[in-house]
């Protein structure tokens, strides 16, 4: 019997794209949905993605297309690789048309705004008879398409989707390791796109290695702070998809939130930048989200509230900065416990 599925990526663009190619390596068919027929099109007969990821030619068993009941007819994996916006409008498509038993795996790093809610909790509301993981790692798709080393992880209460996730994207240059934290999991990868943000802001101001690797260390102790509020396993923050993707980001300019960062921080307004990168950068939208979650919360994040402040009040850096620089001093293992504590 052919240990080989059918397998479906919903989101055609830089990641979508090579979780596709990868499956299709370990010889899975493999659909890739992407909304624009045009596009779709394009790829299936040019067999590349060329607006997010030229030069990386597609297997044979990609196949590209814009029908997204066909996208995921006879599939029982299918990963979401759509921005966070438009998750829950994309899960809402799939539900009439996918298999009973399907398993659905999330590789967006965001939060959806208004509800608070993360991925894992609208792949539960949405389609609640589905067993469910969440996909998060330090990922570049750039690199991944290269084939650097890497290593992600997938986070899944249920045992079999685990397997499923590490049969099917297992290569000698990808690794995958398994949690069953799925909370923790994916907000290392939504939280540490906000500090990527500050990073690259603070490199295009001309700040040393020192600033970086002071505000890297303050983003892990915050962000773990806030997850674990929320139920996360603070171990999760000392793995991959916490500290690993959190140094990656901050410190690459292959990010797009990182480039972001250091556009603001050359003079750049918000919308011009986000406008010309022309890829998703969910650290904008997550800055917005957690900032006023954790005021509802009560969670201290000294970071999340400076950058709001810079990024969407114009408040001078420096002013920002000093504030910060001249707050109460506590204490270096302050980890993951809330103020006070
Ligand atoms: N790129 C990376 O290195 C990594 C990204 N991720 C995460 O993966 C998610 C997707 O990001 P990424 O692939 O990089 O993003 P890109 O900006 O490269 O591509 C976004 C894709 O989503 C599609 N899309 C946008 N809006 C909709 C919609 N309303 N309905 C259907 N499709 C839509 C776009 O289609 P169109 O072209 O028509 O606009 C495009 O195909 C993000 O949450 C990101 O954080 C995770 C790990 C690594
Ligand atoms: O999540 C990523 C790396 O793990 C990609 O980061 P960006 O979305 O900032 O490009």
């Amino acid at each position: 019997m052919s240990h080989h599925q059918a397998i479906t990526v919903l989101g055609g663009g830089s990641f979508g794209t090579i979780i596709a190619n990868i499956a299709a390596e370990n010889g899975h068919q493999v659909r890739l949905w992407m909304r624009d027929a045009q596009q779709a099109e394009e790829v299936e007969k040019s067999r590349v993605n060329n607006r997010y990821m030229p030069d990386y030619p597609l297997l044979a068993n990609v196949e590209a297309c814009s029908d997204i009941g066909y996208a995921v007819a006879d599939s029982h994996l299918i990963f979401m690789a759509v921005p966070s916006k438009a998750f829950r409008q994309v899960l809402r498509q799939i539900k009439p048309c996918i298999q009973p038993e399907a398993q659905i795996v999330s590789t967006t790093k965001g939060i959806e705004s208004d509800s608070f809610k993360l991925m894992s909790q609208i792949m539960c509301e949405e389609l609640p008879d589905h067993p469910i993981g969440v996909l998060s790692g330090p990922n570049l798709a750039k690199e991944v398409a290269r084939r650097q080393l890497t290593a992600t992880v997938i986070a899944s209460n249920n045992p079999q989707v685990r397997a499923a996730v590490q049969r099917v994207l297992r290569r000698d240059y990808f690794r995958i390791y398994a949690n069953n934290d799925m909370y923790g999991v994916e907000l290392g990868g939504a939280l540490k796109n906000i500090y990527a943000i500050a990073t690259g802001m603070a490199a295009a101001l001309g700040m040393g290695e020192n600033t970086r690797s002071m505000l890297m260390t303050r983003s892990l102790a915050e962000m773990s702070r806030f997850a674990v509020c929320l139920g996360a396993n603070p171990l999760t923050f000392i793995g991959l998809a916490g500290v690993g993707d959190l140094a990656v980001t901050c410190m690459s300019p292959l990010s797009r939130n990182y480039r972001v960062g250091h556009a603001l921080g050359k003079g750049g307004s918000l919308g011009q930048i986000v406008e010309e990168l022309g890829e998703v950068a969910e650290g904008v939208g997550t800055l917005q989200i957690v900032k006023h979650w954790a005021t509802e919360l009560g969670v201290y994040m000294p970071l999340v509230d400076g950058l709001y402040e810079v990024v969407f009040n114009q408040r001078p850096v420096q002013q920002v900065v000093q504030a910060l620089m001249g707050g109460e001093q506590s204490s270096d293992v302050e980890f993951v416990l809330p103020r006070g504590n």
